[in-house]
């Protein structure tokens, strides 16, 4: 704790987070961090989408029905400190995913920021009609790199679920809706263990090729390293343009951020995460949540790059979630220039 206040003593700017926190400031961290960027010698993108997954991926694990004012509230702060894109719910079986079951009172509660997107995932036709009779301009289908995966989390294997996904686009083509495309299991799978980079790369062409304006690669289990994030993203790049494409972390062995960093440099400027880091799949046991929202537009902006979110309203969202959950945050942020 000493050397937090040695930091945050050294200070620029303040933070009121949670009522609870310290001031601080990354004005140092800055300084060293594009040094380490431009001795790499790598380009790193002046500014990064981040797409906050909290509200689906965050919260659809949890065990107790979370109140839909709750959800609502959180996305309201999310957008509140410029988020530009928020995934809001899911429209999926409510007897797959209890959490979800309340997804058109959230869509029809939420105070809508111009500007801000707030996509939702659809696996179906019925979950994508559903959804835009709910207001949704932009929806989310999500595949696998892994057939067990696949049947364990959308009941399919991977060649039915791409079917099914055609049939979204199509629709969604016809009604001037935005789709955005996930592979799951990019880094490895639950059930099966490793997983090709090639298999990646075809399931991602496919969902680009069908009308995907974007793909988010899903480390679903948190198991990747640099060394796995750079071949797999390799042989993705070689099927879909570098701007379409994103990476969703979970950050169960502590790697996230080093593989975002790894995302970064090979041109990737549109970055998935979860306020507080809250979540993890249903169907993918013993996943930890995603990497934490807070740490890492901390590590943007050490970098001197822009995201268009304001850290301290992030975290008083964070603040407001953890205390609604009773559950401490997984952000190391949170955690370091908070009184604990
Ligand atoms: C896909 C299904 C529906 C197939 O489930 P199924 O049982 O094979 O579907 P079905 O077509 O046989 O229908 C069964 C029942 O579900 C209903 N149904 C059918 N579709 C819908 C729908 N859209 N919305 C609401 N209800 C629906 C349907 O009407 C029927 O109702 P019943 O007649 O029994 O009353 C199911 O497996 C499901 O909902 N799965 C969702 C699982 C899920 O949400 N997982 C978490 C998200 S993925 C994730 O977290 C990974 C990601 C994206 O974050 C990236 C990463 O980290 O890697």
């Amino acid at each position: 704790m000493a050397a937090v206040m040695r930091f945050v003593n050294r200070s620029t700017f303040g933070s009121r987070v949670g009522h609870q926190c310290l001031s601080f400031s990354c004005s140092a961290a800055v300084a060293k961090s594009v040094q380490v960027g431009a001795s790499a010698g790598k380009a790193l993108p002046e500014r990064v989408k981040i797409v906050e997954v909290g509200p689906r991926d965050g919260l659809q694990n949890e065990k107790t029905l979370v109140p839909t004012e709750v959800k609502i509230h959180l996305i309201n702060m999310l957008s509140e400190a410029g988020l530009p894109v928020i995934e809001a719910t899911s429209f999926v079986s409510p007897k797959w995913v209890p959490q979800m079951a309340d997804q058109v009172e959230v869509m029809k509660g939420i105070n809508r920021r111009p500007g801000v997107s707030y996509p939702v995932l659809t696996p179906n036709l019925k979950g994508f009609q559903a959804a835009v009779k709910a207001g949704a301009a932009e929806v989310a289908i999500f595949g696998a790199a892994s057939e067990l995966f696949s049947k364990k989390n959308i009941n399919c294997s991977v060649d039915e679920s791409l079917q099914r996904f055609e049939e979204v686009t199509k629709a969604a083509k016809e009604a001037g809706v935005r789709v955005r495309g996930y592979v799951s299991c990019v880094l490895g799978c639950p059930y099966e263990g490793q997983v090709s980079p090639d298999k990646v790369a075809q399931v991602a062409k496919r969902l680009y090729r069908m009308g995907c304006y974007e793909i988010s690669l899903g480390d679903t289990i948190g198991v990747g390293t640099p060394g796995g994030m750079t071949e797999m993203l390799e042989a993705v790049s070689r099927e879909v343009p570098v701007d379409a494409l994103a990476v969703h972390c979970h950050d169960t062995y502590g790697q996230a951020l080093a593989n975002i960093l790894i995302a970064l440099q090979m041109g990737i400027s549109v970055v998935d995460s979860s306020v507080a880091g809250l979540g993890g799949c249903p169907y993918a046991q013993g996943a930890s949540g995603n990497v934490a929202t807070e740490d890492v537009v901390y590590m943007l902006h050490g970098l001197g790059i822009q995201t268009g979110v304001d850290l301290p309203k992030l975290m008083d969202a964070g603040a407001f979630i953890c205390s609604s959950l009773n559950r401490k945050t997984s952000s190391k942020v949170a955690q370091a220039t908070c009184k604990l």
